[in-house]
């Protein structure tokens, strides 16, 4: 309910806003500040308007999230409205919205059959529902934990289309932006889960994803409404006077790719289709003229590239143009001839983009510490009409995919960011600069959020898995302290409602946390939409069919942790005064090489025979001193950079040692469980080969006696029947005894030598009378027997009696610290053997064994007498 009470009041004031696109107030505004402009224009200077200044940076506060905000309002409300009405003075309850976050689950594609049920289900349109496939099937039948239910500013089912999920989404933002109000989209989720196509699209009709539905719109409802383009946008959100560097293409030309089979012909085309357009426009003031202009960075591995640099400037081709007179515009990575595998390797180079501080010149803060973050040398580039920054993007996705395939990743592993700039100037004011109004709209094609230990990832892999996890986390990061800041300043202005009172919010910002927008680039890059002005909204992709539950549930904290951070809600300000300094196009430098990687590419494809060809990649470190302006040299504290940088080198190691401690630590889980289990394997080998012996022996034993029987010949049939039963008997003990032995180890392992010794000298009291002649006989039987028998085995029980030490301290052990032992080096090998009762077994059945001969012996003795007996007789 809160939520939609907010979303009403945002509704209406987009609504006033439509209603009057250029209301009077802000056209005074721009009226005094451009004359101010002017004359800061005349003296040459680059000072930022007054009235952006004026506008400044808003409280950050989040009243709409503050539970206790809310209280005091209503009780404010019911009896003391005035005094309420002395805070609301301080903080402007309008100018913070909570980031917007949208759920769109993927649908189950043919080719791929889902593992298991979806662990995920629609309970409304605002709120999902996730159990956890692993739980007990009782407890997910109970109620519904409330901890898996989370919402969203809107849930799309799998069944939404492109057309629908723009509308929904993207197309308020195009609308901010052509009204000259900045707005931020990103797409999160794991690999797979369709973050690519809801920005691409698909390759079906009607599948274009929200950027080129963007651009159509735009396009649409600028149609006749182009600006001459005699200034360009600079850095974050100046404006300069536009120069040769700018790009400015004739409307009917087109990006193509050279006829020559080339590096792009190996690489999969891209789904940017033209025929695919969407009909939409919006009513937009028709005092003003547009022009648009279009850049496309990539965040790969903590660097920043510009995937439009190579993009050919027509004007600068050596070339005579083309029959139709329409300028050629290639590129130079694409369009280089492939060489074949026997060729020198085809060498890609490519420079990384130092982040910088945007001048306050540019920025609406007076604080250069909170001022926003551009990409120093990023090239943008004008565009005409939509089928051309398409084309554009097409260029730029397919130098993605060039450097993409040679990391040799099968998915995004990068971010990627393209930005429309739209420079908005009133007709009557075409001359003046100061009037002009820069807005930016950057979507965002986040690289797959999946956590580097559910990844068999190693080398380069893990690198880059990583740095994408590093730029996600420290996003999180920002975000929770954001979130944090924005309550405690809601909580110190909610207590701070008494009589006459008034809250200073610089006096609470100071106790505030720092934001770690610079722990990574992309946070760098983003950070104007959350501290400056503009709208942000997420994207949650989400695959439930065939994406681990753990993932993803990852995933939605993370969007709920979004949904409660607020930005500030846009406000059309002008831009300061171009020079010509700041129109200074990007002058390249000394290349500073940092990284290069070799690549086999293999080049099949239709009508064409397979073959291979080598490429090498060198990825350029930026330099720090480059950019596209000499202006960037504003009074930044050197020791808090320093801080800075010694803060995000440790915090870099930190993570670098972590997943080195995760990966050794699984590789020695993995190791000492293979260890355990072939130790298992011989032991029972080893049981098995005794177990076979010792039935051999008995069956000799048996075999013995019966020829000791046989032999003695003087037996009579009752003699022969009572020593026959004698020996049945004692076979019979033996086998009771030899079960006894192997169902009992333990208690057998146990008893003591004496024990048994006193046990055998009670069985050799023997009241025979050929007692003696028995024992020395059973004696050098035993000696024999025990002989044998140890030979045969002290090898193997040396070797079980190791490894039954090695389990013991297992089961002991847990697996996580004997794994950690084992990171350092640790060796059960090593273990010195310990005095074992393996002896003890074996003295002990061996005694046994002879107690039953002397058993025998002595039936055999009484045998014989008897009949000695009989024959006297
Ligand atoms: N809403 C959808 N309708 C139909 N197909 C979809 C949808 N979402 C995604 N797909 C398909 O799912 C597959 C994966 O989508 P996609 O490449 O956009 O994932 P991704 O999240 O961008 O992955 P990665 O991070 O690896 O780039 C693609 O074949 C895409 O066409």
């Amino acid at each position: 309910m809160a939520s939609k009470s907010k979303a009403a009041t945002r509704a209406s004031n987009r609504t006033k806003t439509n209603a009057d696109p250029a209301p009077a107030p802000t056209r005074v505004t721009r009226a005094v500040s451009a004359a101010k402009l002017k004359d800061a224009g005349a003296k040459g200077g680059t000072t930022a308007p007054t009235a952006a200044k004026a506008t400044g940076r808003k409280p950050f506060v989040s009243r709409d999230n503050s539970p206790e905000l809310k209280s005091s309002q209503e009780k404010g409300s019911k009896g003391k409205a005035p005094q309420l009405k002395t805070t609301m003075s301080v903080v402007d309850s309008n100018d913070k919205e909570p980031v917007k976050a949208y759920l769109r689950i993927r649908p189950h594609l043919s080719e791929d059959q889902p593992s298991s049920k979806p662990y995920l289900e629609s309970m409304s349109d605002t709120a999902v529902r996730m159990v956890d496939p692993s739980a007990p099937s009782s407890s997910r039948m109970s109620n519904i934990n409330p901890s898996s239910v989370y919402t969203f500013s809107h849930v799309f089912p799998s069944e939404t289309t492109q057309p629908d999920f723009f509308a929904k989404t993207t197309l308020p933002l195009v609308k901010d932006a052509l009204e000259g109000q900045n707005a931020l989209l990103f797409t999160y989720g794991v690999t797979n889960s369709g973050k690519t196509y809801t920005i691409q699209g698909g390759e079906q009709e009607g599948s274009a994803g929200i950027l080129p539905r963007s651009l159509d719109v735009i396009f649409n409802s600028i149609e006749g409404l182009h600006g001459d383009g005699r200034f360009q946008p600079v850095r974050l959100q100046g404006v300069g006077l536009a120069d040769d560097t700018s790009y400015p293409l004739d409307p009917s030309s087109r990006f193509r790719a050279s006829s020559v089979p080339a590096l792009a012909d190996i690489l999969q085309n891209l789904s940017l289709s033209q025929s695919d357009t969407d009909d939409t426009t919006l009513k937009l003031d028709r005092n003003h003229e547009y022009t648009v202009w279009i850049s496309y960075a990539e965040v790969y591995n903590e660097k920043v590239y510009d995937l439009l640099a190579s993009v050919d400037d027509p004007s600068a081709t050596q070339s005579p143009p083309p029959a139709s007179g329409i300028p050629r515009a290639t590129s130079s990575y694409l369009n280089l001839p492939v060489p074949n595998s026997q060729s020198k390797p085809l060498l890609l180079t490519r420079k990384a983009l130092a982040v910088k501080p945007c001048p306050l010149a540019d920025s609406d803060s007076t604080d250069v510490g909170s001022s926003g973050r551009y990409i120093a040398g990023l090239r943008q580039l004008r565009v005409h009409s939509a089928a051309q920054a398409k084309e554009l993007l097409r260029l730029g996705q397919l130098h993605r995919t060039v450097f993409g395939t040679l990391a040799n990743s099968q998915s995004s592993r990068s971010h990627a960011l393209v930005t429309i700039k739209i420079l908005r100037v009133h007709r009557g004011d075409k001359n003046d600069p100061g009037s002009i109004l820069t807005s930016r709209l950057t979507l965002v094609d986040l690289a797959g959020s999946e956590r580097t230990k559910h990844t068999q990832t190693t080398g380069d892999r893990l690198r880059e898995a990583g740095n994408i996890n590093n730029s996600l986390m420290v996003l999180g990061q920002c975000m929770e302290t954001m979130r944090s800041n924005q309550r405690i300043l809601a909580r110190s202005l909610a207590g701070g409602v008494n009589p006459g009172s008034r809250i200073d919010t610089r006096d609470v910002k100071k106790g505030l946390a720092v934001v770690p927008f610079r722990h990574s680039k992309l946070t760098e890059i983003l950070m104007d939409y959350f501290v400056g002005e503009g709208r942000v909204a997420m994207i949650v992709n989400i695959n439930p069919y065939d994406t681990g539950y753990d993932e993803n549930s990852h995933v939605m904290k993370f969007a709920a942790l979004a949904r409660e951070v607020a930005t500030s809600a846009p406000t059309a300000i002008p831009r300061p005064v171009p020079t010509a300094k700041a129109t200074a196009g990007a002058k390249s430098k000394a290349a500073a090489p940092s990284h290069t990687r070799k690549v086999t590419l293999s080049l099949s494809g239709p009508g064409r025979k397979a073959s291979e060809t080598h490429l090498e990649v060198l990825e350029e470190d930026e330099e720090p001193n480059e950019g596209d302006d000499g202006d960037d040299d504003e009074p930044i504290n050197p020791l808090v950079n320093a801080l800075f940088d010694e803060i995000e080198m440790l915090r870099m190691q930190l993570f670098e040692a972590e997943i080195k401690a995760a990966v050794i630590e699984a590789e020695a889980r993995e190791e000492v469980m293979q260890e355990m289990e072939s130790r298992m394997r011989n032991m029972e080998k080893m049981y098995t080969r005794r177990l076979m012996t010792e039935v051999q022996q008995n069956e000799m034993k048996m075999d013995e006696k019966l020829d000791m029987l046989q032999n003695s010949g003087l037996l009579g049939k009752r003699a022969q029947k009572k020593v026959a039963d004698s020996d049945s008997e004692d076979v019979l003990d033996d086998i009771e005894e030899e079960s006894e032995v192997n169902q009992s180890l333990h208690s057998v392992y146990t008893q003591d030598d004496d024990d048994v010794d006193e046990s055998h000298s009670e069985l050799s009291r023997s009241p025979s009378p050929l007692a003696g002649k028995t024992k020395a006989k059973t004696s050098s039987i035993k000696a024999r027997s025990k002989a044998s028998r140890f030979s045969s085995e002290s090898d193997e029980d040396a070797e079980m009696e190791d490894q039954t030490d090695d389990i013991e301290d297992w089961s002991d052990s847990p697996p996580g610290a004997e794994a950690e032992k084992g990171a350092l080096g640790y060796s059960s090998k090593n273990r010195a053997p310990e005095p074992v009762f393996e002896d003890d077994i074996q003295d002990d059945t061996d005694d046994d064994d002879i107690g039953e001969m002397e058993d025998s012996m002595d039936g055999m003795s009484l045998a014989q007498s008897s009949s000695n007996g009989t024959t006297k007789q």
